[in-house]
């Protein structure tokens, strides 16, 4: 981010955000605690389709704040459609969130429980907006696919991307991440929760329709911990600081309803 210097430490973590950000402190913040039983079960609310399977992922890249894959987003390739949106989004990028060793690191929280990681895959709706950066100021403009990691077995497929991460170790760097596609880190079910929120780092736009799915996928403690080779800081900088904890508490509900998939 240009500008103003942000990040997950004592000084410049999300408690300090609303002063650069005065929208943290806003009516439609994220990530939120998810209550199951207080979700309103929406007959309307048709099932999400994730048309896939002609994406092109480019690189895969640590922007200093998450490791971060991006694909080409100029045509509707790869889209999310159906559910509570009403145009398909195009699928800009993914990303995690996770812990320190042995603590939980994701966003949204399921009855006050956390997950030991949260993977977001991007989308924005190029049928209303010009760019990406014009549909993440706008209320309608981003739909961000939300999947929890739980702990468990090795995930068959993740090792494509923890296969990558020493080559992303410094906030900057990047390399060609060609061929992958995302249909891999789904779990089985997609029932999801659905709300309206924002962005869940700066600059905290609110602009994001939440897809949550209620499964999470599992990867091994060993394969989280891949992650954690990164760092915050980039190669010129003195002081190693590792990337962990790269997550925003949950922010208050403010009156909003979260819907249920059927
Ligand atoms: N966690 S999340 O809500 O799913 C999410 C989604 C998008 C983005 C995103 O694309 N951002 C915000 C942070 C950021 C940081 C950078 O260093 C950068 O180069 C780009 C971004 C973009 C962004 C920046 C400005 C306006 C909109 C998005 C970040 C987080
Ligand atoms: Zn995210």
């Amino acid at each position: 981010m240009t500008g103003h210097h942000w990040g997950y430490g004592k000084e410049d973590g999300p408690s300090a955000w609303h002063k650069n950000y005065p929208v943290a402190q806003g009516n439609r913040q994220s990530p939120i605690d998810i209550i199951p039983e207080e979700a309103t079960r929406d007959r309307d609310l048709g099932p999400i389709f994730l048309d896939y399977d002609r994406c092109t992922s480019i690189n895969i890249a640590n922007n200093g704040h998450s490791v971060v894959v991006e694909f080409v987003d100029s045509d509707d390739r790869s889209v999310i459609r159906g559910g509570p949106l009403d145009n398909p989004y195009r699928l800009k990028q993914f990303h995690f969130h996770w812990g320190g060793k042995g603590h939980d690191g994701s966003e949204h929280t399921v009855g006050g429980i956390g997950y030991a990681s949260e993977l977001h895959l991007v989308h924005w709706n190029a049928v209303k907006y010009r760019s990406f950066g014009d549909a993440a100021e706008a209320p309608d403009g981003l739909a961000v696919l939300g999947i929890f990691l739980e702990t468990g077995d090795d995930h068959r497929w993740l090792h494509m991307i923890t296969d990558a991460l020493f080559m992303v170790k410094y906030k900057g760097s990047d390399t060609d991440f060609k061929g992958f596609n995302p249909k891999c880190l789904l779990p089985s079910s997609l029932h999801y929760w659905t709300y309206l929120g924002s962005l869940t780092t700066p600059p905290l736009h609110e602009s994001v329709t939440w897809i949550l799915l209620k499964e999470p996928i599992i990867v091994s403690d060993k394969q989280l911990g891949m992650f954690r080779m990164l760092l915050f800081n980039g190669e010129d900088e003195d002081e190693r600081k590792r990337m962990e904890n790269n997550f925003r508490p949950p922010q208050p509900l403010k009156g909003r309803e979260v819907r249920s998939s059927n």
